[in-house]
């Protein structure tokens, strides 16, 4: 089983926050997710200063797309997106639009499952369209309401389907090697990492956990 790789949301607002904190921890991780309300605020330029500024990690775009899938996601792979989001919910034209175009630039598209209601049979039905990655995502007001993703974790995991499964949703130290053993190959962790006194070692500690689960 190849290792399992640890991925930082950036979730801040701010242009030159966000690339300070990438510059902490981008040694430190395997992919740096720029984060749906950082896109929509700092748009593509970001998405540009990051790959230039970091060519040894994957970049994620978290675009949550719902409709047009195609023409939504195609300037940010032509940009230097390794993966971006589409969600569970859209319709399934639009998920295969942004698997067809993920696979016309040699990219990886990520279908997330925040608030699919039957996630086993979207898992099923995207997987069979082609889809790279699952996003198992318990979101930031879900969580607040005292949601986590492991029960739905484990359901992806239980399919056995040959996909990638990402895990979203409050994941810190004390959870990161619980949800590599329940089956993910993608740890994401956003406040983990921010919300830490030293980001950088609060990233090295999660990797290194990962690593060694
Ligand atoms: O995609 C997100 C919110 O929609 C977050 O980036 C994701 O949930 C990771 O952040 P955290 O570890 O703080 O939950």
């Amino acid at each position: 089983m190849s290792k399992p790789l640890v991925q930082m949301a950036l979730d801040s607002l701010d242009f030159d926050a966000t690339v300070a904190l990438a510059e902490k921890v981008a040694p430190h991780v395997d992919i740096l997710e720029i984060g749906t309300p950082c896109i929509k605020h700092n748009g593509i330029a970001l998405l540009k200063t990051l790959r230039a500024k970091f060519p040894n990690n994957k970049i994620l775009v978290d675009l949550k797309t719902m409709d047009a899938g195609y023409y939504e996601a195609e300037p940010f792979f032509k940009a230097g997106a390794d993966i971006t989001t589409v969600l569970g919910t859209a319709d399934i034209g639009t998920i295969k639009g942004v698997i067809d175009v993920a696979n016309a630039y040699g990219k990886e598209a990520q279908v997330d499952l925040i608030n699919v209601l039957d996630k086993g049979t979207r898992t099923k039905e995207v997987a069979a369209l082609g889809a790279h990655i699952i996003g198992v995502h318990t979101g930031l007001d879900q969580q607040a309401a005292g949601q986590t993703p492991f029960v739905d974790l484990g359901l992806v995991a239980s399919l056995g389907l040959p996909v990638k499964v990402s895990v979203a949703g409050g994941i810190k130290p004390a959870t990161v090697q619980q949800v590599v053993k329940a089956g993910a190959t993608i740890v994401v962790a956003g406040a983990a990492i921010y919300g830490a006194a030293d980001p950088a070692a609060a990233a090295a500690e999660i990797t290194a956990l990962a690593r060694a689960a």
